[in-house]
């Protein structure tokens, strides 16, 4: 992949903080029009990676290119490029909510009524109508994530890099959250989600690049990732029958639960083998009564991986 059109390309990249090698080696590539995943354990470098791609760090080695430019040498091409969310928003105390988006889009050198504008309709998308004349710092934890993520937009940068975006946000927001971040992608935007939180990347993301130890040790399409060998979890009424049919058809399953809530699980190497097996079960008559991937694709690869979790 090239980065003449934008996007995101970064080569062996690694920093340290004195004796700490927060990032060892992270080779990473986020194209435009897609949601990319950083994911990741605690401590595992995914913050100090995007202030690398944000500019606000620089590296010690290795080459980064954003929008087809380099933080190090071209910090202002990047920035007035590149949205940047963040995990904790640090809010000025006497500041209301729209004065905090106005006053970022004017260092973004906006004018003011293209500004005022920008940010009513980002107060829309991220549901803060009401609280526009509200001081920031009353806002809830949730709350400011919106509002950060409006902060990250107010200059409709090609390129957003969200740390932890989903972080605090109750049910209702994440799913406007996804939706927003796919409608995003889907105009050309570059987008970075860093997230230990594997639930809700799956239908976010399309692609996703793991770190462990600094280190980036897989990168897999959301394609590539629900067609890899996955356990699903299945039910059945009575479970013997289900035991006897898994044996007859040479299915090996493990055994989960106990008396009152048992399941098996089984290990098939694509979601065109799971559908074989549904159908077999149910031909065969037995009464399946739950059938479903027992993790999310992505989970699956993080789980199979040998991360540390500190
Ligand atoms: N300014 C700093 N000085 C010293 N050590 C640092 C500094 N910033 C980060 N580190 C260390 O570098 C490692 C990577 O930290 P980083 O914040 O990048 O991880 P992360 O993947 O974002 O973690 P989390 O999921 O907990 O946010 C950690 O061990 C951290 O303690």
């Amino acid at each position: 992949m090239t980065n003449e059109h934008g996007g995101i390309v970064v080569e062996g990249v690694a920093r340290s903080f004195g004796s700490v090698q927060a990032v060892r080696d992270i080779d990473f590539e986020a194209p435009p029009g897609e949601v990319t995943a950083l994911i990741g354990p605690n401590g595992s470098g995914k913050t100090t990676l995007l202030l690398m791609l944000a500019s606000l760090l620089a590296p010690d080695s290795g080459t980064v290119r954003v929008a087809g430019f380099d933080p190090v040498t071209q910090p202002a091409e990047v920035r007035t490029r590149v949205g940047w969310m963040p995990d904790t928003l640090g809010v000025w105390d006497s500041l209301t909510v729209l004065e905090v988006l106005k006053t970022v889009g004017a260092l973004y050198g906006m004018k003011a009524a293209e500004c005022a504008l920008r940010a009513d309709e980002l107060l829309v998308a991220v549901n803060l109508t009401e609280f526009g004349q509200q001081p920031a710092r009353v806002l809830s934890r949730g709350q400011q994530q919106r509002l950060s993520l409006a902060r990250a937009l107010i200059h409709d940068p090609e390129v957003l890099l969200l740390d932890e975006p989903a972080s605090g946000l109750d049910p209702g927001s994440r799913v406007e959250l996804r939706s927003l971040l796919r409608t995003l992608a889907a105009e050309g935007k570059t987008v970075v989600v860093s997230s230990h939180v594997l639930s809700e990347l799956d239908e976010i993301a399309d692609r996703a690049v793991f770190v462990s130890r600094g280190e980036s040790v897989k990168s897999q399409t959301l394609d590539e990732a629900g067609n890899q060998t996955r356990r699903y979890y299945v039910q059945a009424q009575p479970m013997a029958a289900l035991a006897e049919a898994l044996g007859r058809y040479g299915v090996r399953f493990e055994v989960r639960g106990d008396s009152r809530r048992e399941e098996f699980l089984v290990q098939l190497g694509s979601t065109a083998e799971a559908s074989w097996l549904l159908r077999t079960l149910v031909m065969g008559d037995v009464v399946v009564t739950a059938f479903a991937p027992a993790g999310g694709a992505l989970e699956e690869t993080y789980m199979s991986l040998d991360t540390d979790r500190r």
